[in-house]
């Protein structure tokens, strides 16, 4: 049999609490977490904002101390072994950090003299990564004048110049235009083939579907559910997510939806009908037509086919909000 791959991040039981400060309570913005991300995977922690996903990047890169349970990174303890740790990995926080003293490209290479690449040696791997990026051209220009895209890549280039085992990205696309973030996720993709270990969060359900292995999805600082995204729509039901709005009282037959073979649960709320089906052809139009049967008109209908938002619907019986 073979050896378990090694993991490059776990935690038991993480816990982070914030203090009350004056008038503000204390907050509980990640309640006892247990991941594990072996080497070499693409990991996403989805989830809405104010989740707890920041606060859980912020203490596997050692900046926020956590006050409950572990956690490793590379093998290392989080609390005790901070300045390792560092050495280890790559960061890549949600603003825009590059230092405006310098040009894009000297942030490059600047971080590789800190991390004790020489000077020759340090131009030559900021040459690599910008050539690989699609840099060259901004090399000199000032952090905050090339685009949001841009200065994204160039963070990320900054996180990978020590060549770390896990990479580290805090909502990589929040604030990118579509085309932009599809663009970033083409340079991602890429860095996961060449083997690199990476853990990101994000809000975008797309995005998690589109790049992630393994997902972990968070709500109020716990993990609801976690596991690759088909593993995912499997264990909450692949269902088709119907929702119905009515302008007065939904008819009382709509409850006997519930019985019919490839509906898994009819549930109703004020005016609101929601239905999961396994086999969704034809109930959106028996919805409206009940409807009109009962002199109830319909003035909103969305269907959501199984994706990450109709499993965040299932388990939580909430909308995703992004
Ligand atoms: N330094 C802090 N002091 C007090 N509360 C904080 C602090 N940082 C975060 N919080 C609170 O902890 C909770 C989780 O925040 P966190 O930033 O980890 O969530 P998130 O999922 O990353 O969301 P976002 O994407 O909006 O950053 C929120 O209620 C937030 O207000």
């Amino acid at each position: 049999m073979s050896a378990p791959p090694e993991s490059a991040v776990s935690t038991t039981d993480l816990k982070k609490t914030y203090p009350a400060a004056g008038p503000r309570p204390a907050v509980h913005a990640v309640r006892g977490i247990d991941l594990d991300v072996p080497k070499g995977e693409f990991f996403g922690l989805l989830g809405p904002n104010g989740a707890g996903k920041s606060t859980t990047i912020g203490m596997l890169t050692t900046l926020v101390v956590p006050t409950g349970g572990s956690a490793r990174v590379c093998g290392l303890d989080v609390v005790r072994q901070p300045v390792e740790i560092k050495r280890r990995i790559g960061v890549v926080s949600q603003n825009n950090t590059l230092d405006s003293d310098l040009t894009a490209g000297e942030n490059l290479e600047f971080r590789g003299r800190f991390f004790g690449l020489g000077a020759r040696d340090a131009r030559r791997r900021a040459d690599e990564l910008m050539e690989l990026f699609g840099l060259t051209e901004q090399r000199g220009g000032n952090p905050f004048e090339i685009s949001g895209g841009q200065a994204k890549r160039f963070m990320i280039c900054r996180a990978l110049m020590h060549g770390p085992e896990v990479l580290f990205l805090d909502e990589p696309t929040a604030g990118l235009d579509p085309q932009t973030r599809t663009n970033l996720w083409e340079v991602l993709r890429g860095l996961q083939e060449s083997g690199q270990t990476i853990v990101l969060t994000t809000h975008y359900m797309e995005e998690a579907e589109a790049l992630c292995e393994k997902v972990a999805v968070v709500d109020h600082g716990k993990i609801l559910a976690s596991g690759t995204v088909d593993e995912l729509k499997g264990a909450a039901g692949a269902d088709t997510v119907i929702t119905v709005t009515y302008d007065a009282p939904p008819p009382r037959e709509i409850k006997a939806l519930a019985d019919r073979d490839g509906i898994s649960k009819v549930e109703i709320h004020d005016g609101q009908v929601r239905v999961f089906a396994a086999e969704a052809e034809g109930i959106l139009g028996e919805l409206v037509a009940v409807g009109a049967a009962a002199g109830v008109g319909v003035t909103d209908a969305t269907q959501l086919r199984p994706s990450l938002e109709t499993v965040f619907l299932t388990i939580t019986g909430r909308d995703y909000r992004e």
